[in-house]
C-alpha cells in the first residue's frame, strides 16, 4: 500500500528517515513482520513492544511506529512517532485493510452470558439458510465451517481486521462478531462497521477490569453508540427488554431498535414457553405476525437467545420462514449445556457457565426434569488471578444444586486454597465438596453420583485444557467423567 495514503489519517508528532513509497504489510508482534513491512510498537499489560523494535527490524521491518524515543539506523528504517501507539493501530489497520467490514453485513453481539450462543446460532441458521458466512469468539473463527483458534474473544484490532479481510476475500455475505467489554474498551473494534448490534443480558461478571456494574454497562453501550450517526445506511439495535441494561441500550443509538423479551412488552416476544428435557417450543408474536417455534436447545436462555436472532436476521431481511426452519435444527454450541453422549444411567452435560447469572440460569434449564429421588451434582470452578468479588456469588447461585463441587477453572498462579475458600464463603447448604485439582474434582463428582442423577460440569465449556501456572495442560471434564464412570458403573463411553 502506498505509505502516504497509508499515513496520512495519522496525527503525527515527527517521522526520522525516509519513508518508503510503499509498504508490504502491518504488524504488532515483531515475530509476525515482513520484510517491507511496518511494526507498530504497542505497550502491553505484559511487555512494550519497543523492546522488540531490534527483532522487527531483523525480520524486515521497513517502518516503525512508536511513541517513546528509539535508537535505529535511520538510513535503514523510518521512524513515525505517535502520541499513542495503541491509537495509531486502531486507524490504520482498518486503512491497510480497505475497511473490509464494509463489503458484509456485519452483526456484533455483546452482553454479560450468550454471546458465543446467540453468534454461533445466527451463523448456523445462515448457513442452513445457504449464505456464506463467518463467525468469531470464544471458540475461534469460524470461516464457512472452517475453525481457526483465536486467543481472546475479540481480537486485538489488527487480527480483527485481517479475519474481516478473510472473510470478505472469501465471499462471506455476513459476519458475526463476540464482542467483548474488554474488547469494546481497548477499541479492539476500531474500523469495524457494525451494521447490526446485540445485546443479550447483563450482569456481575469482569469487575476486576471494570470497577463497577455502570462502567461495565457503558462498555456494553459502546456497540450501540459505534453504530455511528450515517443514518441513511440500515442498522439496526436489537435489545433484550426483560434486562433493564437493555432500556439503556437503546438510548446509546439513534438508529431503529428490535426488542426482545419474554416478560415485558417487546417487538419479538415469546409467549406460552415450553422447556421440556430435550427440547423448547413458544408462540411468537412479531412485527412479522405470529409463529409457532420450535428448537432442540434446552432452557429458558435459550429462548431468550433464540429471539435475539430471530430480531436480528428478521432486521437483515431473511423470510421468518426460513429463519424459523433453520432454529428449528440447529445445535447448541460446543460446550453450552452440550449433552454428553453415554450409555450410562446418569445424564452429563458440559456447559460454560461461568457467572453467578449463567450457573443460575443452567441449573434451571434441567432441574423441572430432574426425577424427585435423584440429585443435581453441579461442578464449578473459578479462574485464578481473576475476578475474585464473584467467587461467593458464584457458589451461592450453584447452591440451587443438591450437590456441589467446588474446584478451579484455569487457577494460574493463584494457590488451590484461596479460590476454594472464597467459593466456600458463598455455599448455601452442606452438600459439598472443596477440591481444588479439577480432575479429581470430576471423579469425585461421579463417584457420589446414583443411577438417575444429573451431573453439569460447568466453566470449561468447549476447553480441552487447564492453564496451571504458566502451562496449558490437556483437560476434558467429559472424558474424566466418562472414565471414572466406566470404572463405577462399567460402561462410559458409547463403541464408536
Ligand atoms: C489484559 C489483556 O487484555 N491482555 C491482552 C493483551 O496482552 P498484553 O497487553 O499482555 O500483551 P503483551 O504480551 O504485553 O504484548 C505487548 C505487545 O508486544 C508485542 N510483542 C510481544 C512479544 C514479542 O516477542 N514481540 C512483540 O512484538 C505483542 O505483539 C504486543 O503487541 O494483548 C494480547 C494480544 O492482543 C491479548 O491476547 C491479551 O489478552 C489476554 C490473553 C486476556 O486474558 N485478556 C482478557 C482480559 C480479555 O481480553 N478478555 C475478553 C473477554 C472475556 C469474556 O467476555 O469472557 C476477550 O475479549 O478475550
Ligand atoms: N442468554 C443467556 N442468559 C443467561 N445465561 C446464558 C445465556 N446464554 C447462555 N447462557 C449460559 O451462559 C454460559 C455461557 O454462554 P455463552 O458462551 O454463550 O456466553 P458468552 O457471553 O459467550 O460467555 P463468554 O463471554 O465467557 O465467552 C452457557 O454455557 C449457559 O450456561
Amino acid at each position: 500500500m502506498e505509505t502516504g495514503y497509508l499515513f496520512s489519517c495519522l496525527p503525527i508528532k515527527k517521522v526520522e528517515g525516509v519513508l518508503p513509497d510503499t509498504v508490504t504489510d502491518i504488524a504488532v508482534d515483531s515475530r509476525a513482520v515482513h520484510a517491507g513491512g511496518v511494526f507498530v510498537c504497542i505497550k502491553g499489560f505484559t511487555v512494550d513492544g519497543h523492546a522488540f523494535v531490534p527483532k522487527a527490524i531483523d525480520n524486515g521491518a521497513r517502518v516503525i511506529v512508536a511513541s517513546s524515543q528509539l535508537k535505529v539506523d535511520s538510513d535503514k528504517v523510518a521512524v513515525v512517532y505517535v502520541e499513542d501507539t495503541s491509537r495509531a493501530i486502531a486507524l490504520l489497520a482498518p486503512r491497510f485493510m480497505n475497511y473490509p467490514s464494509k463489503r458484509m453485513t456485519m452483526i456484533g453481539v455483546t452482553g454479560t452470558n450468550g454471546k458465543t450462543s446467540v453468534s454461533n446460532m445466527l451463523h448456523s441458521v445462515l448457513h442452513h439458510a445457504g449464505e456464506k458466512s463467518a463467525v468469531t469468539g470464544t471458540i475461534g473463527f469460524n470461516l464457512d465451517g472452517v475453525l481457526f483458534e483465536t486467543e481472546n474473544t475479540t481480537a486485538d484490532v489488527l487480527t480483527t481486521q485481517q479475519m474481516i479481510k478473510q472473510a470478505a476475500d472469501a465471499g462471506c455475505s455476513t459476519m458475526t462478531m463476540e464482542v467483548s467489554s474488554h474488547g469494546l474498551v481497548e477499541g479492539r473494534l476500531a474500523g469495524t462497521e457494525f451494521d447490526i448490534a446485540i445485546f443479550t443480558n447483563l450482569s456481575h461478571d469482569h469487575l476486576d477490569f471494570h470497577g463497577t456494574m455502570e462502567n461495565y454497562g457503558h462498555a456494553k453501550g459502546l456497540l450501540f453508540a459505534q453504530l455511528g450517526q450515517d443514518l441513511e445506511q440500515a442498522k439496526f439495535g436489537v435489545v433484550n427488554v426483560d434486562d433493564p441494561w437493555g432500556v439503556r441500550m437503546k438510548e446509546m443509538t439513534s438508529f431503529p431498535v428490535l426488542t426482545y423479551g419474554v416478560h415485558n412488552e417487546a417487538d419479538f416476544r415469546a409467549m406460552d414457553v415450553q422447556l421440556t428435557v430435550d427440547s423448547t417450543s413458544f408462540y411468537l408474536d412479531s412485527p412479522a405476525g405470529g409463529f409457532d417455534v420450535k428448537m432442540s436447545l434446552i432452557g429458558e436462555f435459550n429462548v431468550y437467545n433464540a429471539l435475539a436472532v430471530i430480531a436480528a436476521l428478521y432486521a437483515k431481511g431473511l423470510e421468518m420462514e426460513v429463519i424459523l426452519e433453520g432454529l428449528a435444527v440447529i445445535p447448541s454450541a460446543k460446550g453450552r449445556m452440550e449433552k454428553v453422549e453415554t450409555e450410562l444411567p446418569l445424564t452429563i452435560y458440559v456447559d460454560y457457565a461461568h457467572s453467578p447469572d449463567a450457573i443460575e440460569k443452567a441449573i434451571q434449564a434441567v432441574l423441572p426434569y430432574k426425577d424427585a429421588a435423584s440429585k443435581l451434582i453441579f461442578v464449578i470452578g473459578t479462574g485464578g488471578n481473576r475476578d475474585r468479588i464473584k467467587r461467593p456469588i458464584m457458589a451461592e447461585k450453584a447452591s440451587i444444586a443438591d450437590y456441589v463441587v467446588l474446584t478451579t477453572d484455569d487457577p494460574r498462579d493463584e494457590a488451590y486454597e484461596t479460590i476454594l475458600s472464597e467459593l466456600e464463603a458463598g455455599m448455601q447448604h452442606d452438600q459439598y465438596a472443596c477440591i481444588g485439582d479439577r480432575e479429581e474434582a470430576v471423579r469425585h463428582a461421579v463417584s457420589v453420583a446414583d443411577e438417575g442423577d444429573i451431573i453439569i460440569f460447568a466453566g470449561k465449556g468447549h476447553e480441552d485444557f487447564q492453564i496451571i501456572g504458566r502451562e496449558k495442560l490437556p483437560h476434558s471434564d467429559a472424558d474424566i467423567a466418562l472414565e471414572e464412570a466406566e470404572k463405577k458403573f462399567g460402561r462410559g463411553f458409547i463403541e464408536k
